[in-house]
């Protein structure tokens, strides 16, 4: 089975880390927390850990500096080559603006690349009130990353706002940003390792991932009576993605999964659809997987890739006053990111859920 690992980097990579430990991911997806705060990865959740550049920054982090990021990864090279050389596909993640994730991510795709191996990287962006300095850092830190990493997918933290309401808390709003790693890593995990009626394999994913860029991804389902057309734009739109140009978009994968009454015109409309946002000459990999269980009539994930650099949003929805006026990083410090329960949100929470054959999947056994 296709081996996933996962390294989150800096402590909003650890706190994803720690979330998709408590997830229950097919036992095909390896997690590994690096960090060079050792009291903060000490808290986290994983089967591996990676303290990086212990004499660098002697295990107290990288105090917001890129540089210090960098060289901590730099000095960790060789430690984090061996944790990624068994693996197919390496995912990252962490939150870019700050000195770790910043810095040492770009490092860490670049190794991956020289072993070989597929990148998807996935990285939050400050929020507005953070500041300036965090901002052009982040920026930066995803310009390096955008070199180094196949597919890029950008979450800003201000859409959690924006999508989420002002009320929800801090904590909720990580969460749900989060979560959709783990909405990735089951898809992949799951379609990759499972014979489908129209197969999916390693092979393919990589031929789409392996496309330089930013990247889309999301999941949906579609109940009885609902139109199919906005369930598959839906799985191509999350709300809490970047906004990208899918009409760039140079490859994309399509994983559906139906029950057995599927009709031929439904699954003709599928590919219709996810062809008509993408260009002429976009490569559409669809896979189906009948399911004669499912609750929905259908669920559909799509990974779009090779999208060229959007640019960057110019309005700030919520004005920076100065670098310290909320100190969303040292809030965040706190060690190990408790998982909170359940949130309202104002949007359908059923269209961004696990798709429900990859919940109920039970783990594969070797
Ligand atoms: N969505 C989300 N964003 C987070 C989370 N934790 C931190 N952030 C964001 O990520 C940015 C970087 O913070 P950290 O990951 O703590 O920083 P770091 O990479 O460890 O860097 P140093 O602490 O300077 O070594 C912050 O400015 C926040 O915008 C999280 O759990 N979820």
């Amino acid at each position: 089975m296709p081996k996933l690992t996962v390294l989150g980097v800096g402590g909003c990579g650890c706190n994803t880390i720690n979330q998709l430990s408590h997830a229950n991911l097919p036992p095909s997806v390896e997690l590994v927390s690096v960090n060079t705060d050792a009291q903060a990865m000490a808290a986290t959740s994983s089967h591996a850990r990676i303290q990086i550049g212990p004499q660098t920054t002697r295990g107290l982090g990288a105090g917001a500096k890129p540089d210090v990021g960098c060289a901590a990864a730099i000095e960790s090279a060789q430690e984090l080559s061996q944790q990624m050389q068994h693996a197919d596909i390496v995912f990252l993640t962490a939150g870019l603006g700050g000195g770790t994730g910043t810095g040492a991510l770009p490092q860490v795709a670049r190794l991956a690349q020289e072993l070989s191996k597929p990148v998807i990287a996935v990285v939050t962006m400050p929020f507005s009130f953070e500041g300036q300095h965090r901002k052009a850092n982040a920026e930066t830190g995803l310009q390096a990353l955008l070199e180094s990493a196949n597919a890029v997918i950008v979450l800003p933290n201000d859409k959690l706002a924006e999508v989420l309401g002002t009320k929800v808390t801090l904590l909720n709003a990580f969460k749900e940003s989060n979560k959709i790693l783990q909405d990735v890593l089951f898809g992949l995990a799951t379609t990759i390792s499972q014979a489908g009626l129209i197969n999916i394999d390693l092979n393919d994913f990589i031929s789409v991932i392996s496309r330089q860029g930013r990247a889309a991804m999301g999941v949906s389902n579609l109940k009885a009576d609902d139109d199919l057309v906005s369930a598959v734009k839906r799985a191509m739109q999350h709300p809490l993605l970047d906004n990208i140009q899918l009409n760039q978009a140079q490859a994309a994968i399509v994983s559906v999964v139906a029950k057995d009454t599927i009709e031929l015109s439904q699954y003709n409309q599928i590919g219709a659809t996810v062809h008509e946002q993408l260009p002429k000459d976009a490569l559409v990999i669809i896979g189906l997987t009948i399911n004669p269980d499912l609750e929905s009539e259908l669920e559909i994930m799509v990974i779009a890739t090779g999208i060229g650099f959007a640019q960057p949003e110019i309005q700030d929805p919520i004005p920076a006053v100065n670098d310290n006026y909320i100190n969303v990083h040292n809030f965040i410090k706190r060690p190990a990111l408790h998982v909170p329960e359940p949130l309202q949100t104002k949007y359908d929470v059923d269209n961004l859920q696990i798709p429900t054959y990859l919940r109920q999947q039970k783990p594969p056994t070797h």
